[in-house]
C-alpha cells in the first residue's frame, strides 16, 4: 500500500485497469464532487469511478468500498474491482439466514414476464413462463383490487410465481406469491408497512439502478434484487442512464448468492450476453408483449435460458 499514497496515481491506475470495459470519459478534468474522507485510496477511487461514468452516489459507494478493500487486504490492487459484500458494508448473503429476511424465492427465477394486466398474466402463465408480474398502473383502489385478484386467479393451476408491482396491500389481500417495489415505492413505506409484507409471508423484489440502490435494497433483506435498466428502454422514462452489460456483470458478482434479475431493453439478440453475467433471471415487457407470437417467443427464451444454465 505504501506505493499508493498518491490519489492521482491511484485514480489513473483504476481507470487504466477498467476503462476499457466500463468506458472511460475522455475529459481531462472531471470533477469528483465532494470528498468525504482524505484517504488517498478513497479519493483516487472516487475520481476514477466518476471518470468511469458512475453517478455521484455510486462513485461515493464504490470509493468507500475500494478504501475498505485496501484496509482489509493491506494492499491497493487496481485490478481488483470491489466485489466483496463486507467492503460495501453489506451483511453476508444469502439474506435467508438473517432475522429480517423476506420469504425466499428460487435463486434462478428464469424468464420473468412483466405484464400490463391480468389477462396477459394468465396467458404467459399458461405458456409456462416461470415468473410473472402484474404491472398494472392505476390510481383507483377498486380497479386495482379487481385486477390483482384476477391475476391471482389467472395463475391458479399453473406453476407460475406471481409478483404484484406497487400494490402491496392488494397483493397481501389477494394472497399473491410476492410484491415488487421500486426505490421510491420502498421510500414511501414506513418500516411497519415493510414489516407487514414480511409478516404476510410474501416475497419481496426490489428495483435497483446502481451500487447505492443495491445497498439500500439489501438493507431490507429482500427475496430478490432487480438490476436495470441494462439497455435503453422505451417502456418508461428512466432517471438513470442504461447500466450496460459490464456493470451488470460487476453487480452480479457483488450480489452472488442473491436471486438476481436483469431488466430493461433486453431482446433476443442481447439475451446471451445478459445470461453470461450469471443473473438467474431476465425480466422483459416488450420482448413478449410486442412479439408476433408471444407463446412461441416465450418457449424460445425459456429454452435458451435452460441451455445457458445447464
Ligand atoms: C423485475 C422488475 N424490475 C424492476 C421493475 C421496476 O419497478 P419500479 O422501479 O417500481 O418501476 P415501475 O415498474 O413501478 O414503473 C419492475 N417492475 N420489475
Ligand atoms: C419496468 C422497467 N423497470 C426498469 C428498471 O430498470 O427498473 S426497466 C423497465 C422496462 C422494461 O421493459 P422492456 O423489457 O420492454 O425494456
Ligand atoms: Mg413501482
Amino acid at each position: 500500500m505504501s506505493a499508493f499514497t498518491d490519489a492521482r496515481a491511484i485514480s489513473h491506475a483504476i481507470v487504466a485497469a477498467h476503462g476499457l470495459r466500463f468506458g472511460a470519459a475522455t475529459a481531462a478534468a472531471i470533477s469528483a464532487g465532494r470528498f468525504s474522507s482524505d484517504e488517498p485510496v478513497y479519493r483516487g477511487a472516487k475520481q476514477a469511478c466518476t471518470a468511469l461514468g458512475f453517478i455521484a452516489i455510486d462513485a461515493e459507494c464504490l470509493a468507500r468500498a475500494w478504501q475498505a478493500q485496501a484496509m482489509r487486504t493491506g494492499a491497493f490492487d487496481a485490478n481488483q474491482w470491489p466485489e466483496t459484500p463486507a467492503d460495501f458494508g453489506l451483511r453476508a448473503f444469502p439474506p435467508t439466514e438473517r432475522g429480517d429476511a423476506f420469504a425466499p424465492c428460487p435463486e434462478r427465477l428464469g424468464l420473468y414476464a412483466v405484464l400490463p394486466d391480468a389477462q396477459w398474466v394468465g396467458r404467459m402463465a399458461r405458456a409456462g413462463v416461470p415468473t410473472v408480474q402484474l404491472r398494472f398502473k392505476s390510481d383507483d383502489a377498486a380497479t386495482i383490487e379487481r385486477e390483482v385478484h384476477a391475476a391471482v386467479d389467472a395463475v391458479r393451476g399453473t406453476d407460475a410465481l406471481l409478483f404484484i408491482n406497487d400494490h402491496w396491500q392488494a397483493a397481501i389481500a389477494a394472497g399473491a406469491y410476492g410484491v415488487h417495489l421500486g426505490q421510491e415505492d420502498l421510500d414511501a413505506l414506513a418500516p411497519a408497512q415493510v414489516q407487514q409484507i414480511r409478516d404476510a409471508g410474501l416475497r419481496l423484489g426490489v428495483s435497483t439502478h446502481g451500487y447505492a440502490e443495491m445497498v439500500r435494497a439489501d438493507a431490507v433483506s429482500p427475496s430478490y434484487i432487480a438490476m436495470g435498466a441494462v439497455y435503453p428502454t422505451t417502456l418508461k422514462r428512466m432517471a438513470t442512464a442504461p447500466q450496460g452489460v459490464a456493470r451488470l456483470a460487476a453487480y452480479a458478482r457483488l450480489l452472488r448468492g442473491y436471486p438476481q434479475v436483469g431488466i430493461g431493453g433486453i431482446d433476443a439478440m442481447r439475451l446471451p450476453e445478459v445470461l453470461a453475467t450469471g443473473v438467474g433471471s431476465v425480466a422483459v415487457v416488450r420482448a413478449l408483449v410486442a412479439a408476433e407470437d408471444p407463446e412461441t417467443t416465450a418457449a424460445q427464451w425459456m429454452a435458451a435460458m435452460s441451455a445457458a444454465s445447464a
